[in-house]
């Protein structure tokens, strides 16, 4: 396992929750599952595990030098390897890319061994995040803006089947939004209790 999986510091643990299954993180680029995954972790006081990050590091690459030297079928064939792999390691947050949930199987495996949350966000607030990065491949088009929101138009139906929705609107800081999550997980007591 990679030194991510301990990744959290200078961020606060309450020690007062027991969590009962991996949370997994779904959404959009710029949803926040990385940021928000990482400190939801820390709050907790659980592994963070982050789908990208377990690639690059494997691989000993980036993700957009993945995309152009093996193709993005082989990226998403990796990324299913190593959801599967993660969601049998001990309980905490496994975020994943974008793009994971879209695919039929993983569904189903994070569905089985996990729970889902969907970070939901409007199109223009996840644009405002993601334009000034060169680090996701799917984007980099001659008009990213009308590829992130074909991506969003097509993606959103598919999202909505998670588990649990954190709406993004309105929340400005990774805290809060580490807040709505907790409170999402919440309503959930076979995932999430206070002790
Ligand atoms: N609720 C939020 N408030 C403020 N900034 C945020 C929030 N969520 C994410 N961000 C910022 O947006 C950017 C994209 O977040 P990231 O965690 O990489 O998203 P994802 O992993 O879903 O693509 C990062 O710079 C992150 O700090
Ligand atoms: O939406 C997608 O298909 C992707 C999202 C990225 O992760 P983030 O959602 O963390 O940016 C990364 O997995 C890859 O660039 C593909
Ligand atoms: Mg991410």
């Amino acid at each position: 396992m990679s030194e991510i999986k301990h990744n959290t510091p200078n961020l606060d643990t309450d020690a007062g929750f027991a969590l009962h299954k991996t949370v997994v993180l779904v959404g959009m680029m710029g949803a926040g599952k990385t940021a928000v995954g990482r400190a939801l972790a820390a709050r907790l006081g659980v592994p963070f595990l982050d789908s990208d990050a377990e690639i690059e590091s494997a691989a000993n690459m980036t993700i957009p030098e993945i995309f152009e030297r093996d193709g993005e079928p082989f990226f998403r064939a990796k990324e299913s390897q190593v959801i599967g792999r993660l969601l049998d390691e001990e309980k905490g947050i496994l975020s994943t890319g974008g793009g994971a949930f879209l695919a039929e199987h993983n569904r189903a495996t994070i569905t089985e061994r996990g729970v889902s949350v969907w970070l939901r966000a409007d199109l223009e607030v996840l644009w405002n995040r993601v334009k000034h990065k060169d680090t996701r491949p799917l984007l980099r088009t001659a008009d990213p803006y009308a590829t992130l929101r074909g991506l969003y138009e097509q993606r959103v139906p598919v999202y909505a089947q998670a588990d649990l929705i954190a709406e993004s609107d309105g929340v400005t800081s990774i805290e809060n939004m580490v807040n709505r999550v907790v409170d999402a997980l919440l309503t959930r007591p076979d995932v999430l209790e206070r002790k």
